[in-house]
């Protein structure tokens, strides 16, 4: 019986994404794009295989309407408008005019433009904004981490039963654990992990993909 999850070397990381997520040319140049013009800021993007599962997460959840929150230079935008039928909706939030102006590209490039609804301001403010109406089949959530739980706690009363969220970096690379890591970011991450276990709207599973993965489902 297996009890825990498979540590990756960069080797079978490496077996893993050829063997399930090979990278087509136009996430690829995102990616060398996004390394060549931010080489400090690679670690935001998500990575090929949790690009992959996501484009299948969304096509088993049948979505149809997406929000993201944190775009960055649209990698997980392009995973998710693709697991999307051709009149659905990916609104993707962020602060950043500079960054997004890549994203913009890309979405062009790879044919999923027409499906994504840009918004840049504080993503807290632009949820708060949203008609009281507006509801999604799915959420990502990878922005800020001190505003997670904020951004939450928006998106749960939003999202249709069965609705599923995920968010980003919920392992923070092992701090989470660490009793010496204080940075506000990383305890972010603890309280965020706490109050969405204690959240009786949802039934969440904290997955081992990327610095880890969080997938909720809204209750019927
Ligand atoms: C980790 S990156 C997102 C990476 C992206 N999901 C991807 O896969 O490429 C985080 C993003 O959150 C954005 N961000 C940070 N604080 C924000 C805020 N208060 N409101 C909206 N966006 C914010 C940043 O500009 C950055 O683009």
């Amino acid at each position: 019986m297996t009890r825990t999850s498979e540590s990756l070397t960069p080797e079978l990381h490496d077996y893993l994404v050829a063997h399930g997520a090979p990278v087509d040319p136009v996430l690829a140049d995102l990616a060398e794009e996004t390394a060549r013009l931010y080489p400090d800021l690679t670690t935001m993007q998500i990575g090929p295989e949790q690009g992959t599962f996501m484009t299948l997460l969304a096509r088993i959840a049948g979505a149809r309407d997406v929000v993201e929150v944190g775009t960055f230079t649209g990698y997980s935008a392009i995973c998710m408008a693709r697991g999307i039928p051709d009149d659905g909706t990916l609104l993707a939030l962020d602060i950043s005019e500079e960054w997004t102006s890549l994203a913009r590209r890309y979405w062009e490039r790879d044919g999923i433009a027409h499906k994504v609804d840009l918004r840049i301001g504080p993503a807290l403010e632009s949820l708060r904004a949203l008609s009281p109406e507006t509801r999604f089949d799915l959420a990502f959530i990878d922005a800020d981490k001190e505003g997670y739980i904020g951004y939450w706690d928006e998106l749960v009363p939003r999202m249709r039963p069965g609705g599923v969220l995920l968010v980003d970096n919920t392992l923070s690379h092992g701090r989470v654990i660490d009793p010496a890591e204080d940075s506000a970011a990383v305890q972010g991450i603890r309280d965020f992990n706490d109050h969405a276990l204690a959240d009786e709207r949802t039934e969440l599973v904290l997955l081992p993909v990327g610095d880890g993965l969080t997938m909720a489902r809204k209750r019927d």
